[in-house]
C-alpha cells in the first residue's frame, strides 16, 4: 500500500547538545544505534515500509554526511524518494561536495516550525494533500497507514500521535488532553504540573493546506510574536482556532532519544522481554550483516563485525560493528560504539564505550564521559 498524497517532512536539524560526546563529531541523526544503524534510520524505515512516496529531509548541521547517508541507503527504497530540500538539485546535478567542502549554509532557524517554513517550497509542492511530520531521533516501528486512514476518515485538520506514560515523566513532553472521541482539547508543552498521562509523540499528520495557512498566520505576527515551534505554536493555534485536531493512540514501543542517558537506557531496553524489535526488524545500514540477540550477552553486530575475544565477558550489552572486547575484559550493561576497544583486564559497567578511546581502565556509569575520550 502507498500513502497517496502524503509527503513526509523529517526534522533532522537539532544540534543534539544533550547527547554529550556522541555528537562531538557528527549530528544526532547519524549517531549509531542498536548495533545495526543510525538514529535517523528508524523514521526512514517506517516511512519506506508504510509506502510514503516522498520524504523531505530538513537538516541544518553536518548536512553533507547526513545527505550522503540518506541518499545511499534510503533513496528509492520501496519506491520512497528522498528530497534534500534546498540542496536537492545541487546534489543531484553535481553530487555531494568532496572532503572539506560543505553544502551552502542556510539562515539560522529558531524552532521546528521554521524548518517547515524554510522548506515550504518542497514540503508544500503540488501533490501533497497531507504532510507527515517525522523526527530523526525517534526509535519505533509503525505503519503510518492506519493513522492516515483514521485521519482521512475523521476529516481532521491534524492527527497527532499520543501515548500514555507515567505521570512523573509527562513534564518532559508535550502533554495532551482529549475528549472521549479523541478530539484534542489542549496541548501544553513541558507542563510543570501535569494533569494528564497522555503525551504527544511528535509525529503527526497535517492537512497540507491548513498547515500552510496556520504557518503563514503565525509568521505574520513577526519574528518575536511566537516561538517558531510546532508544539508550542502551530498545534495550540489550531486548537484555539477551533480546528479539528485528533489524537491517534500509539500503543507500541516508542522512544525519543534526547540525552546520553536515554541513549544508553533505551538500547538496553531493546534487550528486555517483550523485545520492542526482532533482529530482522532493525534497520540495517552500519554493516551488511544484521545484528543478533545473543542470550545473556545482548545485541551484537552481525557476523564477526563485533568481536568478543575468547575469555572476555559480555553481558546485557550492545556491541556495534567494529567493536572489540579483548580477552579478560568485562562489559556489563554497556553500549560499545563502532570501532571501540575494551582492553584486557578492564571492566565497563553501565556505560558507553566510545569509538576513539581504548578503554584501558575500569569505568562505571555515564558520568564524566566528556573527559574520558583519548582520541
Ligand atoms: N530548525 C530545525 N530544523 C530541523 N530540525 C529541527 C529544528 N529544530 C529542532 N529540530 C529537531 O526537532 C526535534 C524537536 O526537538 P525539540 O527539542 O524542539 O522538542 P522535544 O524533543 O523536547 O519535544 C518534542 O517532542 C516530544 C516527543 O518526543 C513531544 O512530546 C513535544 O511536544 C515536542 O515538542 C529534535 O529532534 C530537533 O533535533
Amino acid at each position: 500500500m502507498t500513502l497517496d498524497g502524503v509527503r513526509a517532512a523529517l526534522l533532522a536539524g537539532g544540534l543534539g547538545q544533550r547527547m554529550g560526546p556522541l555528537t562531538a563529531d557528527t549530528c544526532k541523526p547519524m549517531v549509531p544505534y542498536a548495533a545495526s544503524c543510525r538514529l535517523v534510520d528508524f523514521s526512514l524505515a517506517n516511512a519506506a515500509a508504510s509506502g510514503v512516496p516522498e520524504v523531505v529531509l530538513m537538516s541544518l548541521h553536518r548536512e553533507t554526511e547526513l545527505a550522503g547517508h540518506v541518499l545511499r541507503h534510503w533513496d528509492g527504497r520501496t519506491g520512497t524518494r528522498m528530497h534534500l530540500g534546498a540542496h536537492d538539485r545541487l546534489v543531484r546535478e553535481h553530487g555531494l561536495p568532496g572532503p572539506g567542502e560543505l553544502l551552502p549554509a542556510r539562515p539560522p532557524e529558531r524552532g521546528t516550525a521554521d524548518a517547515l517554513l524554510a522548506n515550504a517550497p518542497y514540503v508544500f509542492a503540488p501533490g501533497a494533500r497531507d504532510v507527515l511530520v517525522l523526527h530523526a531521533d525517534h526509535v519505533y516501528r509503525i505503519d503510518y497507514g492506519p493513522m492516515l486512514e483514521a485521519h482521512r476518515r475523521s476529516g481532521a485538520d491534524c492527527t497527532i500521535g499520543v501515548q500514555a506514560i507515567e505521570r512523573k515523566w509527562v513534564r518532559l513532553f508535550g502533554m495532551v488532553e482529549t475528549d472521549a472521541h479523541l478530539r484534542v482539547l489542549s496541548l501544553v508543552e513541558k507542563p510543570r504540573e501535569p494533569t494528564s498521562d497522555l503525551v504527544f509523540t511528535a509525529f503527526c499528520l497535517f492537512r497540507a493546506d491548513i498547515l500552510r495557512e496556520v504557518l503563514a498566520d503565525l509568521a505574520a505576527t513577526g519574528p518575536d510574536g511566537w516561538q517558531h515551534d510546532i508544539s508550542r505554536d502551530v498545534l495550540p493555534a489550531m486548537i484555539r482556532g477551533g480546528r479539528d485536531v485528533r489524537a491517534h493512540p500509539v500503543e507500541s514501543y516508542w522512544a525519543d532519544i534526547g540525552t546520553v542517558e536515554r541513549y544508553h537506557d533505551q538500547q538496553l531496553r531493546l534487550l528486555a522481554e517483550p523485545r520492542p524489535f526482532a533482529a530482522e526488524d532493525l534497520p540495517c545500514t552500519l554493516a551488511a550483516a544484521r545484528p543478533r540477540f545473543a542470550p545473556g550477552t545482548g545485541l551484537v553486530g552481525g557476523d564477526g563485525t563485533a568481536v568478543v575475544e575468547e575469555g572476555a565477558t559480555v553481558s546485557d550489552s550492545v556491541l556495534h560493528p567494529g567493536a572489540r572486547v579483548r580477552a579478560g575484559a568485562a562489559v556489563v550493561r554497556s553500549v560499545v560504539l563502532p570501532g571501540a576497544v575494551v582492553e584486557s583486564g578492564t571492566r565497563a559497567v553501565d556505560t558507553l564505550v566510545l569509538a576513539d578511546e581504548r578503554l584501558g581502565h575500569d569505568r562505571t556509569g555515564l558520568a564524566g564521559l566528556d573527559t574520558v575520550r583519548s582520541g
